[in-house]
């Protein structure tokens, strides 16, 4: 076989394997008209090379998002260099199809897209390829296992019986309001509260009646809050709040409501109506709160102060008064 021979099979193997190659493959030349167009671009658009050659590929494919990928050939022109167009920044340029039966999921094919400049024989970039590579099933796994976590990462917060933080998530929670306060003196005041008399309650009408007591707590403390301020369950019948930009007053008045709104909801369990009153200690963040243990345990003591009070009340921590 002559060279010359040989250099056409060749020629020809490469044209059957850029026709078939699960990649798309466009050449564009400095007017974005199509140079090329494979089999996989024809398989996915619909459109075959024939009817295409010649045509500006922002006519054809209006969708597009001309102005962006614009500016993005311009630069390989210009510079001479490749660039890549993750699916993490863009999912698709060419809006095709999923086909996918593994993938089903996902309406439209993810794609990485490299644009590399192509070079006459005088060295000129005269042309750019587009390469399109479907990523769809890296990116459906990738996407479906960042949902995982997020919903990982969720219930590693949420107390199970009541969907409020947990006890750990919590005191983070607490934690960064400390460290606001001491950064930019922002005010914030902790509240405590405690079921009274609970152990009663479960003693009397079972423990399942107990846990659907303290979910009706959850649920008016919930509704209850604002969406700065943040609850928590931090023991069996206890329940920390923090209010995030509020004086121990302010805090007073919603410790009051709640306490209000939670004396007058009632829970039926197996036909039979149960309520129950609960006590809340406040303290408001200030400069002898030295740390969030600090803080903690001046919202128990007034806690405590408010079950000697003779309970269903709420009491304001004040310094030196347990002294
Ligand atoms: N049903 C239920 N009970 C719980 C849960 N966690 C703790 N408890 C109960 O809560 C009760 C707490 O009782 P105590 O700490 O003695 O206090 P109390 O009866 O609430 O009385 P005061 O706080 O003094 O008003 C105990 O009986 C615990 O078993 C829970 O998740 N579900």
């Amino acid at each position: 076989m002559s060279n010359d021979q040989s250099a056409m099979n060749e020629l020809h193997w490469l044209i059957d394997m850029v026709q078939t190659i699960e990649v798309g493959l466009v050449v564009l030349d400095a007017n974005y008209n199509i140079q090329l167009w494979n089999g996989f671009m024809e398989n996915h658009s619909g459109v075959s090379p024939n009817s295409i050659k010649g045509k500006n590929l922002f006519e054809q494919f209006p969708d597009l998002p001309e102005s962006w990928l614009k500016q993005k050939m311009e630069s390989v022109f210009l510079l001479k260099n490749r660039t890549f167009i993750s699916w993490e920044q863009r999912p698709y340029v060419f809006k095709f199809k999923n086909y996918r039966p593994i993938t089903g999921r996902a309406d439209a094919m993810y794609q990485n897209i490299t644009l590399l400049p192509l070079a006459s024989l005088t060295g000129k970039i005269t042309h750019i390829s587009i390469i399109v590579y479907d990523v769809t099933d890296i990116a459906i796994n990738k996407l479906q296992l960042k949902t995982a976590n997020e919903q990982l990462e969720q219930l590693s917060q949420t107390d199970g019986l009541t969907q409020l933080h947990n006890r750990r998530h919590w005191q983070h929670c607490m934690e960064r309001e400390f460290e606001r306060f001491a950064r930019y003196q922002d005010s914030a005041t902790l509240v405590m509260l405690d079921i009274d008399h609970f152990k009663q309650v479960n003693d009397k009408y079972g423990h399942p009646a107990g846990d659907k007591v303290i979910q009706n707590i959850a649920h008016i403390l919930k509704q209850s809050l604002r969406e700065t301020d943040c609850a928590g369950r931090y023991g069996g019948e206890e329940f920390a709040i923090v209010l995030a930009k509020t004086s121990a007053e302010d805090a007073l008045n919603f410790t009051e409501r709640l306490r209000q709104k939670i004396e007058a909801s009632e829970i039926i369990h197996d036909n039979r109506k149960i309520s129950v009153t609960v006590s809340l200690g406040i303290n408001e963040l200030n400069d002898g709160v030295v740390n969030t243990s600090n803080w903690l345990s001046g919202a128990d003591k007034a806690l405590y102060q408010a079950k000697q009070g003779g309970r269903n009340c709420s009491r304001i921590y004040v310094e030196g008064s347990d002294e």
